[in-house]
C-alpha cells in the first residue's frame, strides 16, 4: 500500500509518450499522422474525480482494497505504463522495492531529518531537489 501510495503521488517516470502511426481521432480531437501524444501520469494519478477529495494526500491506506477500491476508474493509474510497452521491469522493481522496505523497517528506525525540505522536481525523472536527509537509528 505504502509503495502503490509512493508511486501514484511520485511516480518517478511522470510522462508517457506515443507516437500516432496514422491519422486518429479521439472525440473530437485529430491527431494526425506522426503526432507526439504525452500522457501526463500525475493529472491522473492526482485527479481529485477519481480519487477523492484527498487525492493530494499521502495515504497508503486507500489501497487497502486494492487498485479498483483505492480509484474509480482502476486504469488510470499507470506507473509503471500501459498497453504492448508497459514497463518490462516492474515485477523486478515491485519486488526489488518490498524487500528493500523489508530489511530497512527490520533494522533501522528512521524519520525526516528537520532539514528536509519538500521539494519534488521534474528532471529526467522527478527528484527530490534537496535530497532526503533521514535520522537512521539500527534497532
Ligand atoms: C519503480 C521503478 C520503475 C518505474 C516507476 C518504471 C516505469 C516505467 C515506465 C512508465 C515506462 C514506460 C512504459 C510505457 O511507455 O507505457 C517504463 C519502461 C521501461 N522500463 Fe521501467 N520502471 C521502473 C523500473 C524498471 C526496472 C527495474 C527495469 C529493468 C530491470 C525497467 C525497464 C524498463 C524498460 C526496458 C522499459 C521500456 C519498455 C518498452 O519500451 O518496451 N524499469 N518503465
Amino acid at each position: 500500500m505504502v509503495i502503490h501510495e509512493s508511486l501514484r503521488l511520485y511516480p518517478p517516470v511522470p510522462l508517457i509518450a506515443r507516437e500516432a502511426f496514422k491519422d486518429m481521432k479521439f472525440g473530437d480531437i485529430n491527431v494526425p499522422k506522426g503526432a507526439y501524444v504525452w500522457t501526463s501520469l500525475l493529472t491522473l494519478h492526482q485527479n481529485v474525480d477519481f480519487w477523492g477529495p484527498d487525492a493530494n494526500q499521502f495515504n497508503p491506506e486507500r489501497f487497502g482494497n486494492g487498485i479498483s477500491g483505492a480509484c474509480k476508474y482502476s486504469y488510470v493509474y499507470m506507473p509503471f505504463g500501459v498497453g504492448p510497452r508497459i514497463c518490462v521491469g516492474q515485477h523486478f522493481a515491485m519486488t526489488e522495492l518490498k524487500i528493500l522496505l523489508t530489511l530497512i523497517l527490520s533494522n533501522f528506525t528512521f524519520s525526516l531529518s528537520p532539514n528536509y525540505q519538500h521539494f519534488p522536481i521534474m528532471k529526467l525523472i522527478i527528484e527530490p531537489k534537496f535530497g532526503v536527509d533521514l535520522l537512521v537509528k539500527k534497532l
